[in-house]
């Protein structure tokens, strides 16, 4: 599987882009797609997946050019868009047997998929009863399960973590790793924590541009050597955040302790593992 973003700008008004000139090249795997809100992530996602085009630029799937025949990526296509919507009369049955009739999906297997995905993403036990009677996560878990109704080998997440809870995330994690074993799985946060243990390579997006692409180590290694911990006073603070990118602080004994990135670190400070956080922050705060 090869993906292809040749140079996609994206504009919505005069002078509104949610993407400019951007371009990658994606393979199977895990790729997470990190960026502010309003980074252009949405934007990007909904071009693959053929709901929008772009207004200059190319997208390939397999050399195939999808912009102009949308249905070879959707033959292939699982997305969960980050407004989706279930409708709450129906339960998870009936909501997942819609779901497959509108992507065209039928046969004797569909009940069989149907149930191994609700088991799969623990939602058998409430699986008769009205989608609008569920938890956010439990309605998000049903999203998810509608992207692999048709056994994709391109699956769009856009930030598909929001609403569920720790637990959830994990059995989440799980079943994309799974996912991606010949699979090109693309999962959009602005949460770091959501991406980190399980993103083959992470794509960092700041204003509809591409700021940063590789695997974990290659983006962590912008930082090496560069992030330290330190204790200051709590009234130091604004004037040590504008010399330090402050990455994140916590109290101790009245006093505050300090995790930054700098290339100049004060007096007493302690070197730290740098870790992809660190440098997601120090990426967006010089681009
Ligand atoms: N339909 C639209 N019309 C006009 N501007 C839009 C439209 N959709 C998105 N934008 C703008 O394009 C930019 C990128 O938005 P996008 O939703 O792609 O970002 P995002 O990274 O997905 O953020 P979020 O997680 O908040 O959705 C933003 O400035 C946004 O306001």
């Amino acid at each position: 599987m090869h993906l292809e973003i040749q140079n996609v700008s994206k504009k919505y008004s005069k002078d509104k882009y949610g993407l400019k000139n951007f371009s990658i090249h994606i393979e199977k795997g895990i790729l997470g797609l990190l960026g502010a809100n309003g980074a252009g992530k949405s934007t990007l996602l909904k071009m693959i997946a053929t709901v929008s085009k772009p207004s200059l630029g190319n997208i390939t799937l397999n050399k195939n050019n999808i912009v102009k025949d949308a249905n070879y990526m959707r033959q292939q296509l699982g997305f969960l868009p980050q407004d989706f919507g279930v409708y709450p009369n129906l339960n998870a049955y009936e909501f997942l047997e819609y779901m497959a009739a509108m992507k065209g999906i039928g046969g004797k297997n569909l009940r069989a998929k149907i149930q191994q995905l609700l088991e799969g993403l623990n939602l058998i036990e409430n699986a008769k009863k009205p989608i609008g009677t569920y938890s956010g996560g439990m309605k998000q878990r049903v999203g998810i399960a509608q992207t692999l109704l048709n056994n994709p080998k391109i699956v769009l997440f856009d930030e598909p973590t929001v609403g569920l809870d720790p637990e959830e995330r994990v059995r989440f994690r799980n079943l994309i790793s799974d996912l991606a074993n010949d699979c090109i799985v693309i999962l959009s946060s602005h949460i770091v924590s959501d991406i980190d243990t399980i993103a083959d390579k992470v794509a960092i997006m700041k204003s509809g541009k591409l700021i940063e692409y590789g695997n974990q180590n290659h983006i962590i290694n912008q930082v090496a050597d560069t992030v330290f911990e330190t204790i200051i006073d709590s009234n130091q603070i604004s004037n040590f955040k504008e010399k330090h990118l402050v990455v994140s602080t916590s109290r101790i004994n009245g006093k505050l302790k300090i995790r930054y990135v700098s290339q100049n670190p004060v007096q007493n400070s302690i070197t730290q593992k740098a870790t992809l956080e660190d440098a997601y922050l120090y990426l967006n705060s010089i681009i």
